[in-house]
């Protein structure tokens, strides 16, 4: 089957973009699961962190699913939906939209540029729940908030929430994040276990000053990526519950891939967060898969040249991280 796409990132975190709006593609589930794992894979061809496919709505601008890299279906995107937004407003000529996810349609608009000639694209990251049962994470609580698991770490406190997707964050210092237990305590509770029977994202938070964090996250479905957007989002929530930032003030996340911004929002106890941060396309491709044989082949390839301006904004991020010992 032919298929056109386009590679992007959200602050490093990256994907395939398949449009099936424009395009009368029609995917079963267990295609779309192994297009995923076939086209993600690192040694291939192409490569990424997940896939997003891009749907009719019947009542939104567009539709978002997306995949891990392992073929797993994930609930929500941050870094993929900036993507998302930015294909479907330049598609219909709009500053703003509304995007259907799995669990809720989410508000997306064209930002300022968070650097120079970088697109940005603002996203909803919401619902927001503290309940364990929405990861779920299996302990006799109804929610974990800067508490101890014996069971992963004898040192470390957790946080847990689902944005819609489920989040295990700690708040640590630098000796923790260059130590391997973030890998340890991951491959854990992402494979078969307990605790954690859907598996999580993992992220290790470190507070660099007031509305400054870095957050490095182990992906469940992917592995540790360069950035994950609804880690991003909801670490900066937990360090506003942990009073070391405010809501309602922006919060610069730094991470392996650059950095975005977030805004955490409040309202009779219920929190969304607005996620800042670039959309930047790679390349456009034509791939020839045969799912028969798994393999395919690339007929076509066109780079795109906003990589490079990207990659000003990366190395600023990184003098900054080098600057805070990390
Ligand atoms: N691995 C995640 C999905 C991708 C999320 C991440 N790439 C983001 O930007 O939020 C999960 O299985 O919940």
């Amino acid at each position: 089957m032919l298929i056109d796409l386009i590679k992007g990132h959200g602050s490093g975190n990256d994907f395939l973009v398949i449009d099936e709006i424009a395009n009368a593609y029609s995917f079963s589930e267990s295609e779309r699961a192994e297009i995923a794992r076939l086209l993600c894979n690192r040694s291939s061809d192409l490569g990424a962190d997940g896939i997003l496919f891009i749907m009719k709505s019947d009542h939104a601008e567009g539709r978002m699913r997306v995949f891990n890299a392992d073929g797993s279906e994930a609930s929500m995107c941050g870094n993929g939906l900036r993507l998302v937004a930015r294909y479907v407003c330049e598609m219909l000529g709009f500053q703003e939209a509304i995007i259907e996810t799995m669990k809720a349609d989410l508000k997306v608009s064209k930002q300022e540029d968070i650097f120079v000639n970088v697109t940005t694209y603002q996203v909803e990251i919401s619902p927001v729940s503290f309940h364990l049962a929405d990861l779920p994470l299996n302990l006799n609580e109804d929610n974990l908030l800067n508490e101890k698991i014996p069971e992963l770490s004898d040192e470390l406190t957790f946080s847990a929430l689902a944005v819609p997707n489920p989040h295990l964050i700690s708040i640590v210092e630098t000796e923790q994040l260059k130590s391997d237990i973030q890998k340890q305590i991951s491959e854990k509770v992402n494979n078969p276990n307990e605790l954690l029977p859907d598996g999580v994202n993992v992220s290790f938070v470190k507070s660099l000053e007031k509305g400054s964090i870095y957050v490095n996250t182990f992906e469940r479905g992917v592995g540790f990526t360069n950035a994950c957007g609804t880690a991003m989002s909801a670490s900066s929530l937990v360090t506003c519950l942990q009073g070391l930032n405010e809501v309602e003030e922006i919060i610069n996340v730094y991470n392996n891939g650059g950095k975005v911004q977030c805004v955490v929002h409040e309202s009779e106890e219920n929190y969304s967060i607005d996620l800042i941060g670039n959309a930047t396309y790679l390349y456009k491709a034509e791939v020839d898969i045969d799912l028969g044989s798994e393999k395919f082949v690339v007929s076509s390839k066109e780079d795109f040249t906003e990589q490079s301006t990207y990659e000003k904004l990366q190395a600023e991020a990184q003098a900054y991280l080098r600057g805070a010992g990390l």
